[in-house]
């Protein structure tokens, strides 16, 4: 390959991985191996310049803008940084600046670089008015909603002077209060107050804890897992409903202030007035004299930021002046004042010993891989994640084999590679199983799908026990006083089959009953035994679960991909268990949020005998099957003696807002389409059957608009 045609090769890639990347959140390769075709390119285009391509991405910051949101220009450009993985080429850029500064006297400021979303945030006389992605760096998408979910991005944001912590420097739930003692205490020569107008730049991020929340609850749902917490952060900023946002509990690290003219002389004063002024600083930073100081900053984190509740991948080295950052300047793409060390992926190697194939609630059959135990990161390893049976594929790894394992972003380290020089021929091949390992029930594939599914979904013990398990969670019917142990015991004994049988126990049944567990890991024995008061408090919580709201019996009935908040939103919807267990895919569909997915899956297990009976047996034991709603204030008359019906989604309000209007106003709401109907209200994805019949029976048929004309009578 002629190296022309390599720079147009490169080009090509490389922008479909930026795309891949910042468009659709999706990492098609790691970030070493882009960073390291980027060099390449780079280097390339050094050489010859004439066959840089117009689009080359290493003069262009990578993101773009979507069409979804509004879009924002950027006040002051938003730029990348330059990186490297190499300690001489911090040494040549600390060379760089020495001699860009003609000799004079110059400090650094190191910090953790956080991975996740670049986020800016612009405020006006000290109100949060603007929230924005880097995008192209020029411009990028307005998600000022968004970012308004975040709990430690201020509002409002005040002058303070001593210890002013606000509520921004509050840690986020999950998150690991970590202080590393940088109370630097406040130059006295700056204002206390934050400029008319500012703007403030930060990492918007998952936190690990939030991560794995998430990604338990998305098995526990059978939903595909999310594959690392940055592009999680990119995929959920991304969202269009900020209420969907709200739910993962994103946080913000802020780590630029601008201002024009400059509030400040230094960047470490920024850090300190922004802390004092509320923001989130991360308390990691500190204060290089030169790069001396910045290498052993660079040691002193390489295992230290495993403790910090975010994923980061490096550390961002940037000269403490504005003034001297000024005369340092700028290339197209990044500052010069300032450059990214990143760390390579923690690896360690170790034989894998063989595979663990676990089964989930949902029948999902994911092989664990089981190593020798090793040292990584601060932490002995003995398990990694193989995902599926394309990613052993993948891999080509066998049984026996010397594997690399790394941690990246997430807790679970997984095996990256196969050290083949080492292969012996005690290596053997994986043979997938084809039965459950549980069960022995043939497994199936759904097609497009890469888990394999033991289908005894009532009969296989983890699938039965996982139903047990989901049933008493918190956020379905909350008896977790069953929790560790004790439902096992249950089904062992024959007392309960389905979750069901809990509501017909006895104290009779479930006194004195006793078990040994062993912990296969650390060989010690754990008994579980019901006393009195255990056998009290599980059966007033078993009582106490009846009142559950409806929406988390809906959730404890365990349909695939209905996780607490689709049915949160199918039970605004439809209101009543009735209504949802008779709902036609059309009317399911019209949900909103609700894709084709989950209605086909709604549908399928109510169609199912066993749960229609499962349900009935709830009925009796007397659950909620009913959605609460709130008591309706009147408004006036405008609506009296009228009946309506409505059909689809509106965008001014929820379907329960509109029921809502229509009782305050005096109106009736009537459940089906006949002669005795004023008006069907027509929204967007409208049921065609209703259109149909209401034309034939000539109803009048209304938008929105004119609905909320007639409130206004
Ligand atoms: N795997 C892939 O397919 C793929 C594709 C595209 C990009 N990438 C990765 O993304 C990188 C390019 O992204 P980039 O242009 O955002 O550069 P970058 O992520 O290397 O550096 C710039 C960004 O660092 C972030 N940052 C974190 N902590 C910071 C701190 N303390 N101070 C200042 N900034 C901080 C900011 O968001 C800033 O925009 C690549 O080098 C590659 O590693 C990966
Ligand atoms: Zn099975």
């Amino acid at each position: 390959m002629t190296p022309q045609e390599r720079i147009a090769e490169l080009t090509h890639l490389l922008n479909f991985y930026n795309n891949q990347y910042y468009q659709n959140s999706v990492s098609e390769v790691d970030d070493f191996t882009f960073d390291q075709l980027l060099a390449e390119l780079t280097d390339l285009e050094k050489q010859y310049p004439a066959f840089r391509q117009p689009d080359s991405p290493t003069v262009r910051v990578g993101g773009t803008i979507s069409k979804e949101f509004a879009t924002v220009y950027h006040r002051f450009p938003m730029l990348s940084l330059g990186n490297t993985y190499s300690e001489e080429d911090l040494v040549e850029f600390d060379k760089r600046v020495q001699k860009g500064l003609s000799g004079h006297e110059y400090e650094y400021v190191c910090e953790l670089k956080f991975d996740g979303v670049a986020l800016s945030m612009t405020y006006e006389n000290g109100v949060l008015v603007q929230g924005a992605t880097r995008g192209d760096g020029v411009r990028g998408d307005d998600i000022t909603n968004n970012i308004r979910t975040i709990r430690t991005v201020p509002l409002r944001v005040e002058g303070q002077r001593a210890g002013g912590a606000g509520r921004g420097a509050e840690p986020a739930a999950g998150q690991v209060a970590i202080d590393f003692g940088n109370d630097t205490p406040l130059p006295s020569a700056f204002t206390p107050l934050p400029p008319a107008l500012f703007e403030v730049r930060g990492e918007g991020f998952l936190p690990l804890a939030e991560f794995e929340r998430i990604n338990k609850e998305r098995e526990d749902i059978g939903e595909t897992l999310l594959a690392n917490p940055r592009n999680a952060a990119s995929g959920t900023f991304k969202q269009q409903d900020s209420s969907a946002v709200a739910k993962r509990r994103l946080d913000c690290y802020v780590y630029s202030f601008l201002s024009d003219p400059e509030a400040f002389q230094t960047h470490e004063e920024s850090l300190i007035a922004m802390k004092q002024w509320g923001f989130n600083v991360s308390q990691t930073w500190q204060k290089c004299a030169d790069i001396r100081a910045v290498m052993e900053y660079i040691n002193e984190w390489e295992m230290k930021r495993f403790e910090l509740p975010l994923a980061t991948d490096g550390i961002v080295i940037k000269v403490n002046r504005y003034d001297q950052q000024r005369e340092l300047g700028y290339t197209a793409k990044s500052p010069r004042w300032a450059i990214a060390f990143k760390y390579k992926a923690l690896a360690a190697s170790t034989v894998l010993n063989g595979i663990r194939y676990q089964v989930g609630r949902t029948g999902a059959v994911t092989p664990v891989a089981l190593l020798t135990p090793v040292l990584l990161a601060g932490t002995v390893v003995k398990r990694a994640s193989l995902h599926n049976a394309n990613e052993i594929e993948r891999l080509g790894v066998m049984v026996n084999d010397t594997v690399f394992v790394e941690k990246g972003g997430e807790i679970i380290p997984k095996i990256t590679g196969v050290d083949l020089n080492r292969r012996t021929d005690q290596s053997r091949p994986i043979v997938y199983p084809t039965t459950c390992p549980a069960c022995g029930t043939p497994l199936v594939r759904k097609e497009g799908e890469a888990h394999f599914y033991c289908p005894n979904e009532r009969g296989c013990p983890p699938q039965r026990q996982a139903r047990f398990e989901h049933f008493i969670q918190r956020r379905a019917m909350n008896i977790e006083s069953l929790g560790e142990g004790k439902i096992e015991m249950l089904i062992d004994r024959g007392l309960v089959q389905t979750p069901a049988d809990l509501y017909s126990l006895t104290g009779e049944q479930l006194l004195g009953l006793e078990k040994i567990f062993l912990d296969e890991e650390t060989g010690k024995k754990r008994i579980v035994s019901f006393r009195e008061k255990t056998v009290d408090n599980i059966l007033t919580a078993i009582e106490r679960s009846k009142a559950q709201p409806f929406a988390n019996v809906l959730f404890a009935l365990g349909i695939r991909y209905v996780g607490a908040t689709t049915a949160e939103k199918l039970v605004d919807y439809f209101g009543s268990m009735d209504a949802i267990l008779s709902a036609s895919l059309e009317a399911l569909l019209a949900v909103p949020d609700t894709g084709p997915r989950i209605a086909e899956s709604v549908v399928a297990w109510f169609a199912d005998e066993e749960n229609r009976a499962f349900v009935e047996q709830l009925r009796v034991a007397g659950l909620q099957f009913v959605g609460e709603r709130k008591a309706v204030e009147a408004e006036g008359d405008t609506l009296a003696g009228k009946t309506f019906l409505y059909t689809g989604t509106f965008t001014n309000f929820t379907r329960e807002e509109l029921e809502n209007r229509i009782a305050a106003n005096g109106g009736k709401l009537l459940s089906g389409i006949s002669k005795k109907l004023n008006y069907l209200i027509v929204g967007e994805n409208a049921g065609p059957s209703k259109v149909e019949k209401a034309k034939k029976l000539n109803v009048p048929m209304i938008g929105e608009d004119e609905f909320l004309a007639m409130l206004e009578v």
